[in-house]
């Protein structure tokens, strides 16, 4: 099994095999999950994407001086969660971003919330998430507070933030890092740490009134019980092109972006 998907390891120190953590990003339509993302990690902010593309990369990261594989799967629902297994078994921990001038996306926040209380009810398997209230530089036009943002937050016991794709990268990487934190001590704790891929669709007998209550109709999971479990597929197996931001971009050590499964040419 190549190492690129094998188990995380929770050691520490300089010499130790990089931790592995994949954290997905969730929310509406438009609050701003790529630019978030680009932004982490190219130091930019690019204002047009393809909404479509739905894209994971990966970065050599440093934590707390441990070195950190980190993958990041920028999703692309439409409005509500989609096909949601793909994340929900994949990420060891979330980002759920609204933006805080759309009254809409911070219910799709919510949405994306009761769909990860709901699947780590069901599979008894805690995924660490963060809220984060995005387009702070939007301010004044402001649809949701910031208490309100702390309130849902505190209702799912996450931790929150309110940042800005636009604004400084600090901000940002610090809540990419603090993501990173979470999703490492849930893996100390847990003994089941490898991400599995859940090849069979079978929807559970309670599911449906739940998942309709919350416009999730068409996200189902499975409990691990029931199903077979497949390791993710090898890097091999995925589409793999490593793209160096240009030197121009930044006097600082130019980030290289591997970019799996699709193309994005920043
Ligand atoms: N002012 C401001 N605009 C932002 C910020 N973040 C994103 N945007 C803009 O908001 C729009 C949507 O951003 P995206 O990053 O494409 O949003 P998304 O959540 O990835 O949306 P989808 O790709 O459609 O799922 C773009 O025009 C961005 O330039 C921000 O922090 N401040």
């Amino acid at each position: 099994m190549s190492s690129v998907f094998g188990k995380p390891r929770a050691g520490s120190g300089p010499q130790s095999t990089p931790l592995e953590v994949n954290l997905a990003i969730l929310g509406r339509r438009g609050a701003g999950k790529s630019a978030l993302t680009v932004k982490f990690l190219t130091k930019r902010f690019i204002s047009e994407y393809d909404p479509n593309l739905e894209d994971t990369y990966s970065s050599e990261e440093t934590v707390d001086h441990q070195p950190v594989h980190l993958r990041v799967m920028d999703t692309a629902d439409l409005d509500t969660p989609r096909n949601c297994e793909r994340y929900l078994n994949w990420a060891h921990a979330f980002l759920v971003v609204y933006s805080v001038d759309s009254r809409q996306s911070f219910d799709s926040s919510g949405s994306y919330l009761e769909l990860l209380a709901l699947h780590a009810k069901e599979t008894q398997r805690s995924v660490p998430a963060l809220l984060l209230g995005n387009k702070l530089d939007m301010a004044q036009y402001r649809q949701v507070t910031k208490a309100e943002g702390v309130a849902l937050a505190g209702r799912f016991g996450c931790l929150f933030f309110e940042v800005s794709a636009c604004l400084d990268f600090e901000h940002v990487q610090h809540v990419f890092h603090e993501a990173v934190r979470e999703a490492r001590r849930e893996l100390e704790k847990s003994p089941l740490t490898r991400p599995l891929f859940i090849s069979e669709e079978r929807a559970l007998p309670h599911q449906a009134p739940l998942t309709a209550r919350h416009g999730l109709a068409s996200c189902t999971f499975n409990t691990l019980s029931t199903v077979s479990l497949k390791e993710m597929p090898t890097v091999a197996q995925a589409k793999l092109v490593t793209v160096k931001s240009s030197r121009a971009q930044s006097k600082r050590k130019a980030p290289t972006l591997t970019l799996l499964k699709g193309f994005k040419i920043f």
